[in-house]
């Protein structure tokens, strides 16, 4: 058989992983993340935004009263005007007191809300990929992690940034108008000033987005050692290989790469925002000393002296605060791109507009000519598989390491779609059935099954979520924990099928649970619960068994594939398991050899041939038999 599938039949390549750049600041980006803010707090982002506007006028009332004030004092004039430039004053200041508070806290209010919303949205997306080929793409994770630091932040940043700009706005124009009556020239130049800062800050808030992506894969890495050293699964062989001290040099050499990157860009900002200091200090400095001299030759009042020096510093404190608050949007719209990436991405499987949803299993599946590999750039894994699982039979397959067995799962639930050939449920192709649909007919023990930190109910109910809500009926957990062998292991557990199997959390609310109460399962008894929960749908019309018993002692193991032939009668099944023993009664026994079906046939029709299955079997029984022979003689 070739290599290389042919060029006809259906055909759907795993989607191209997304380019290594980051997105670009758009209007559409700042629009979106706006209408987030919004939708998560439109009351509070209206009252945020009205304190905001009033603080930014306080700063030039406060310094035309001040002016006031000063030559009410040098003209030594009294009365009611003396008065109402104090109370303004008293005002003012109470005002100015008060308000950095309450927007304070209806900003942090705003940014809960956005961070709540943001987050639902993200995950609800994820949860939309129906595939698993998303979650195996580096790009996409590194995509993924910006998007959760950014969608909650970046709303909240870019209202930040609007109210900054409308505030600079207010308090600048009302300086720069006090400025023009005392000295034009001193206006534009305090302007000026103003506009490279601005520029230069833009620029470094996109040169801190593009460093941000590039270091992705070194924090995932960082990351990925961080939990190695600290996860308890890994902790057995760390201690064991003494491994620890290679990872942590690992983790550390990773966070240093990213820390240079990190230092170079904040040595960046620090030479482009010295400068610009500089700037703003000598036209401040230089400004003061003209205003000094002026007032001493009487051009100008000792009011307008102190009007001139509180509008360079308000100016130049309100054109800082805008920048910073401008570029902190701009850097948070950039990354922004790619939460928008995430929520708005395109179904990762495509999914036929009318999806049908599929019927009870009658004929049969059938594997038709499927090529399969898991992008472009890893080598075949399946290579033209043909071969039928009958409706009400029992299906094994069989096959070494990296035979494709697994592979042959993951299309079975369509995580993926062939690459070329097809998959047919009862005569229709899977790419035309309705995914959630389908699962719901499947009931699977993976290789690879999960331990959830639950109670051992949980455990088992998490096998059949109805609307997102658990059900947790006794009656049918039970049944199910009866069905997998591990209802008396539950049962004697302190707190029954309310104990949690973890030492992480505490238990249930209420229940006298505490950190002492939680249990941690054997391996073999977590197999038991996984296959519980696969055994919850008694509806399904599919039950897969990746290696359902590869953690069970053979006692266990015998009482188990007994308990589940019964379970099985007249159901459709697909077997996997190392041990041949423990699938040679299945109704076909399919036989995989580097992505081909090699030989397929009942046990006694495998034997017959003499191929691989027949030496895979003969080299097993070869092992127990050995055993049998030399127990005696090691007894006597
Ligand atoms: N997510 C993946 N990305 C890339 N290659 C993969 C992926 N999963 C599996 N493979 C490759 O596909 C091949 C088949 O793997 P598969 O897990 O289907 O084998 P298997 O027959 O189940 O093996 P085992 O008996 O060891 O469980 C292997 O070469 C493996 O390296």
């Amino acid at each position: 058989m070739s290599d290389t599938p042919p060029q006809n039949g259906p055909a759907s390549s795993p989607e191209p992983p997304a380019p290594p750049v980051p997105p670009r600041a758009t209007p559409a980006a700042l629009a979106a993340a706006l209408a987030l803010a919004w939708r998560a707090g439109p009351w509070h982002t209206l009252a945020y935004g009205l304190l905001v506007l009033v603080e930014a006028a306080l700063p030039v009332a406060t310094a035309w009263l001040t002016k006031s004030a000063l030559d009410l004092l040098v003209s030594r004039a009294h009365g009611s005007a003396f008065w109402t430039v104090g109370a303004g004053l008293a005002a003012t200041g109470l005002a100015s007191t008060v308000l950095p508070h309450t927007s304070g806290y209806l900003r942090q209010e705003l940014a809960r809300r956005t961070g709540r919303l943001a987050q639902d949205r993200l995950f609800a997306a994820v949860e939309r990929f129906a595939g698993l080929g998303r979650f195996e793409d580096p790009v996409f994770h590194d995509r993924l992690s910006l998007a959760y630091q950014s969608g909650g932040v970046a709303p909240n940043a870019v209202v930040g940034g609007t109210l900054a700009t409308a505030r600079g706005l207010v308090t600048v124009l009302g300086f720069l108008g006090s400025l023009l009556v005392i000295n034009a020239v001193l206006a534009v130049a305090v302007l000026a000033a103003a506009v490279p800062a601005f520029l230069a800050e833009l620029r470094l808030s996109r040169q801190r987005a593009t460093m941000l992506w590039r270091i992705g894969p070194v924090e995932r890495r960082e990351l990925f050692y961080r939990q190695l050293l600290t996860s308890v699964r890994a902790a057995k062989e760390m201690r064991l290989f003494g491994a620890g001290r290679y990872f942590r040099e690992r983790m550390i050499e990773e966070r240093a790469v990213a820390d240079a990157e990190r230092r170079g860009q904040d040595r960046r900002e620090l030479t482009a925002e010295g400068g610009l200091g500089l700037l703003s200090a000598a036209i401040a400095g230089g400004g003061l000393i003209w205003a000094l001299f002026a007032a001493a030759g009487g051009r100008i009042t000792a009011g307008d002296v102190a009007l001139l020096t509180a509008s360079i510093v308000g100016v130049q404190a309100a054109v800082a605060a805008l920048v910073g608050e401008v570029t902190t949007a701009h850097q948070q719209v950039l990354t922004f791109g790619h939460y928008l990436a995430v929520v708005r991405a395109g179904p990762d499987l495509p999914v036929r507009e009318r999806a049908i949803a599929p019927g009870n299993l009658r004929q049969g599946i059938e594997f038709r000519d499927v090529w399969f590999r898991y992008s472009p750039g890893h080598p075949w894994t399946l290579r033209g598989v043909r071969f039928t699982i009958p409706a009400g039979t029992a299906v094994g397959l069989v096959g070494r390491n990296g035979a494709g067995k697994s592979t042959i799962v993951k299309l079975l639930c369509r995580f993926y779609d062939p690459v070329r050939g097809s998959i047919l449920w009862d005569g229709v192709d899977l790419r035309d059935l309705d995914p959630a649909e389908l699962r719901r007919r499947v009931g699977a023990v993976f290789q690879d099954y999960m331990e959830y930190d639950l109670t051992a109910a949980e455990n088992i109910a998490v096998g059949d979520l109805r609307d997102g809500r658990m059900d947790l009926d006794d009656g049918r957990i039970e049944a199910a924990a009866r069905r997998a062998g591990v209802h008396e292991t539950v049962a004697a557990l302190p707190l029954g099928y309310r104990t949690m199997l973890t030492r992480m959390f505490f238990g249930p609310p209420g229940e006298g649970a505490d950190a002492e109460s939680g249990v941690v399962p054997s391996g073999g008894q977590w197999q038991r619960l996984a296959l519980a929960r696969a055994l919850l749908r008694d509806r399904q019309d599919l039950l897969i068994l990746d290696e359902p018993s590869s953690g069970l002692d053979a006692e266990a193991e015998h009482e188990i594939h007994t308990r589940l032939r019964a379970h099985r009668a007249g159901r459709t099944s697909l077997l996997i398991s190392h041990r041949l023993g423990a699938i040679r009664e299945a109704d076909l026994l399919v036989v995989l050899d580097e992505g081909r079906v090699a030989e397929s046939g009942t046990h006694e029709e495998l034997m017959r041939l003499g191929g691989l299955y027949h030496r895979l079997f003969l080299l097993q029984a070869q092992g127990y038999q050995e055993q049998t022979v030399e127990s005696p003689a090691a007894g006597g």
